[in-house]
């Protein structure tokens, strides 16, 4: 038991206590200690002297807001986002770019000795710099915003932190400013035709969720997340919006998805997808190939950064022509192909019919004939591949923020293969992967964050493990 766990709390809900800020936690919140006690503050950076009003308090922890800074940190910026302090999406927009870099390079180090138990030393060593972006703003090429109503007006944004409830704003410095102009007029166009927002009270209601993403070449696509029933109007709401497009935007496709929301959740569980305008699939350029992307799969959400992702991870993968490689949780096939042009040949694997299919179709169309999709979870289908023999050099994985599953790194462990690749956007399950896989005669030789996602706490990285016999 922990030395918290054992003292009663020095604090309760509306004290007042004045604290030194030590260092950020995981989240973006600072954390202090009082009398011992854990106290977490949002929006405290390091090294700043907070006078903090406890909000909550468990066992082990209290939470307090801030209610005046006594001692500034130099590295505390006015956020330029008018909900900052609201919102959910970002974390870190009072935190200069080079401090959110740094915190983000320490946050993978934390991980790595908190949670897989490597030796400090190490960690130092191999840990890189966090890779930047050079404007950190505006960069996402997807958004998903939950809807609501709000005096007869249909409302869709970024949930407040902890709710489901949707926050209005004028604009949102992550996103495209054309998003701004493009959701006023969904909006709108949904509130005059009589398409309305679902209501979870009282299970009414059409649309859930909104998706919008755009490509390279500003085509957008619009997914409506739905309950079951058709969308009145769907047809001249799609006119409407592709009449109405921001400059310089053009309207490719609109989907329904369909979900139904049982009784005792608020969960949906996806029925089927209608294309109410355009094609069901979008485009995107990626490092001189063409991906096309259904409305249910995956695409890297930073399309500057995904460059650079992709160029880190294949140099690291060292392909050669000889190499048989698999990449696992491999989405549209984006990673796949870049490394078919590399490789002898790429299996790849994914769990989303969808993505699959895009991706033996991406193969094709971009004329690399060394590839081999299968849909599937990852836990089934390697252990498939192994039994038909087919043994891979390399090794990309890119799973959810959940990780990997041990049987899965342990089917890999037996494989051999020389090297893996290892792509995570979660730190903490990354730290507890790389443990199992260095116990199983892997040795890391880089480990490289990448920012994926500035001016939130979010963290990428690329770890890079050789075979032990391969490594001496
Ligand atoms: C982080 S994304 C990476 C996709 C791809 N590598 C890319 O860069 O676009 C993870 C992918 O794994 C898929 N996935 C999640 N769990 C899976 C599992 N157990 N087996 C196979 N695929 C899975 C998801 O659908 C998603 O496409």
């Amino acid at each position: 038991m922990g030395k918290d766990q054992l003292m009663a709390p020095p604090v309760a809900v509306l004290d007042q206590i004045t604290v030194d800020v030590l260092r950020l936690g995981y989240r973006g919140e600072g954390v202090a200690r009082y009398n011992g006690f854990t106290v977490f503050i949002d929006g405290a950076l390091a090294g700043e002297l907070v006078k903090v009003q406890i909000s909550k308090v468990m066992r082990t922890f209290a939470v307090g807001k801030i209610l005046s800074i006594i001692r500034t940190s130099p590295q505390r910026e006015t956020p330029p986002c008018e909900v900052f302090d609201l919102c959910g999406g970002c974390q870190l927009q009072h935190v200069s770019y080079d401090a959110q870099l740094q915190f983000k390079q320490q946050t993978v180090k934390d991980a790595l000795e908190r949670i897989g138990k490597f030796d400090s030393e190490v960690v130092r060593t191999l840990v890189l710099d966090t890779l930047l972006q050079s404007d950190p703003w505006r960069y996402r090429n997807k958004v998903s915003l939950m809807a609501t109503a709000r005096s007869g007006r249909f409302v869709a944004g970024f949930v407040e932190e902890g709710t489901h409830e949707p926050i209005e704003a004028q604009t949102c410095m992550i996103r495209p400013k054309a998003y701004d102009e493009l959701l006023h007029t969904i909006t709108t166009n949904f509130t005059e035709l009589g398409i309305r927002p679902y209501d979870e009270k009282n299970r009414r209601g059409d649309v859930r969720q909104l998706v919008i993403r755009s490509n390279n070449a500003n085509e957008v696509m619009i997914v409506m997340i739905t309950q079951g029933r058709e969308l009145p109007r769907a047809e001249l709401f799609c006119k409407v919006l592709a009449e109405r497009m921001p400059e310089g935007y053009r309207l490719v496709s609109v989907i329904q998805q369909k979900h139904s929301i049982a009784a005792d959740s608020t969960e949906g569980q996806f029925i089927k997808e209608r294309v109410l305008f355009g094609s069901p699939y979008m485009q995107e350029e990626i490092a001189g190939l063409t991906f096309r992307i259904s409305a249910s799969a995956f695409l890297q959400v930073n399309p500057i950064q995904t460059l650079v992702l992709y160029e880190k991870a294949l140099a690291s993968a060292k392909l050669t022509k000889t190499d048989v490689v698999f990449d696992l949780f491999s989405g549209v096939g984006t990673l796949s192909l870049l490394a078919a042009r590399q490789a002898k040949a790429v299996y790849g694997v994914e769990s989303i019919r969808a993505a699959t299919e895009d991706a033996t179709f991406n193969a094709k169309n971009n004329g690399l004939t060394n590839t081999q999709f299968l849909s599937g979870f990852v836990e089934d289908i390697v252990p498939q591949l192994v039994s038909d023999r087919i043994c891979p050099d390399v090794v990309l994985l890119d799973p959810p923020r959940a990780g990997c599953a041990a049987q899965v790194l342990t089917a890999l462990i037996d494989l051999a293969p020389q090297r893996i690749v290892y792509i995570s956007c979660n730190p903490a399950t990354l730290a507890r992967d790389l443990r199992h896989l260095v116990d199983g005669g892997y040795v890391m030789t880089s480990i490289q964050p990448v920012d994926m996602f500035p001016q939130t706490a979010h963290v990428e990285v690329i770890a890079s493990l050789l075979l032990h016999d391969v490594a001496q």
